[in-house]
């Protein structure tokens, strides 16, 4: 017999609070251990953490639907802040169009023709990071000179955008991860700002905004096939400015902290250079660039022997979900010899996300180029925090390089 609603456990913290958001990892055993269903007092919504859950709610896109948004607002009863997302924010039949002309523009057979250019964008940028060197060690602040400066370098040209206002597309994203949770102070904060960077992002989205060889381009051209509307066609560029910038950048600061703090997987990773693609994933699993998000039941649904009521938000902890020891041996050891597939740090099922080669290229091609030039990496000092509401991000990653 399921749980009815109003007798299942109930949690008082604030996931989207400053003590959570800093340090998610007490909050995330907690919520694991107080069932496979839970309720966040504080916004009245329900909540999983369980691998088993999270994954059997992403893959029941039927009765978890995306429609009517993928954070705590609700599409059906308050506007949304922007157009909502075409794939994002949608359910079949009208995700379908936008998400196979992504599939097969953001495919890694697409990728393989941009893979030598990214490798050697990647060594120019390892090269001069290490003139900086002296007496063969290099102290440097991780964040703004590899993780952040690498996807900046290379993936907007791959979009096809212009050269001016690059600077907005961070912020653009942070603003947007925000937006997915509660109207609290780091939303707030960005208010002011919405106008302008939404303004901004939504000119590169135009055609004449994008050089002809770029993945926007492509967008057009699916468009000019019928394969979309070109009333689409901005939108879905969007789609790539919006999520492929802060979520590349935070996966690979998160894979040089899982580098920086297991030495011995980093002598692996310079030994067996094959093992870099998958250990990536690895670090998308124990960091969990994206932490959350949520999903709208459509009707009376079963899950974890509880029914959650049809109409009611349930937020997915991804970053609970990846650490569960249920699924997980040592699920906290970052292990370049674990087999990662099963993680939920890129989503599961319909919505698992169609970026995620353009992001294991972007980090397979950094962290390649060091493995052939940097023998050590440590922590130069302790990492600080930059907080969101969605994505588990550094704002400042001191690093020590040992050039090999
Ligand atoms: C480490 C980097 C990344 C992580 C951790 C990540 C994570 C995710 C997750 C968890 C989802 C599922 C959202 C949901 O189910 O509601 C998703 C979807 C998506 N991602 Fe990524 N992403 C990354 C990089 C990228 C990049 C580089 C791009 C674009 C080039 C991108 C574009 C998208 C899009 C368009 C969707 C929506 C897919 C759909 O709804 O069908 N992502 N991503
Ligand atoms: O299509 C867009 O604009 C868009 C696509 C994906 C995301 C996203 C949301 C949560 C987790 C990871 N990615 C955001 C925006």
């Amino acid at each position: 017999m399921p749980t009815a609603a109003s007798t299942l456990p109930i949690i008082d913290a604030d996931p989207f609070g400053p003590r959570v958001l800093a340090d998610p990892l007490p909050f995330q055993h907690e919520l694991r251990e107080a069932g496979p269903v839970v309720v966040l007092a504080k916004y009245g919504v329900y909540a999983m953490g369980r691998h088993a859950e999270v994954q059997a709610a992403l893959t029941d896109w039927q009765s978890f639907e995306s429609g009517a948004g993928v954070g705590l607002a609700n599409f059906r009863t308050e506007a949304p802040w922007r157009p909502p997302s075409l794939l994002l924010e949608a359910d079949p039949p009208h995700h379908d169009a936008p998400r196979a002309v992504l599939t097969t523009i953001l495919g890694p057979r697409q990728l393989a023709r941009l893979r030598e250019a990214w490798e050697a964008d990647a060594a120019e940028l390892v090269d001069t990071l290490l003139a900086r060197a002296s007496g063969g060690a290099l102290e440097f602040d991780a964040v703004p000179d590899l993780a952040g400066a690498y996807p900046l370098r290379v993936f907007p040209d791959a979009v096809g955008i212009g050269p001016d206002g690059r600077e907005n597309l961070l912020p653009y994203g942070d603003m947007a991860f925000n937006a997915f949770g509660p109207r609290n102070a780091l939303v707030e904060r960005d208010a002011e700002r919405v106008g302008a960077l939404s303004g901004w992002v939504a000119s590169q989205c135009a055609r004449e905004a994008l050089s002809e060889s770029g993945f926007g381009a492509q967008i057009w051209e699916a468009a000019d096939r019928g394969d979309i509307t070109h009333e689409q066609a901005p939108l879905i560029v969007r789609s790539l400015l919006t999520a492929g910038v802060d979520t590349t950048v935070n996966g690979i600061a998160a894979f040089l902290h899982a580098v920086a703090t297991h030495p011995r997987a980093w002598e692996r990773l310079r030994r067996q250079p094959a093992l870099i693609r998958g250990s990536f994933d690895e670090a998308v699993r124990l960091e969990s660039p994206v932490q959350s998000f949520f999903r709208t039941a459509t009707r009376d649904v079963e899950i974890g022997g509880t029914v959650i009521p049809a109409g009611s938000k349930a937020v997915l902890f991804l970053g609970a979900a990846n650490r569960d020891p249920r699924r997980w041996e040592d699920p906290d050891v970052f292990d370049v010899d674990r087999d990662p597939s099963g993680h939920v740090g890129y989503g599961f099922g319909l919505h698992q996300c169609v970026g995620q080669h353009v992001a294991r290229a972007e980090a397979t091609a950094v962290m390649g180029a060091l493995a052939r030039r940097v023998e050590a990496i440590e922590l130069a000092a302790t990492p600080r925090r930059h907080l969101n509401n969605t994505l588990r991000s550094w704002a400042s990653l001191p690093l020590r390089f040992t050039v090999a």
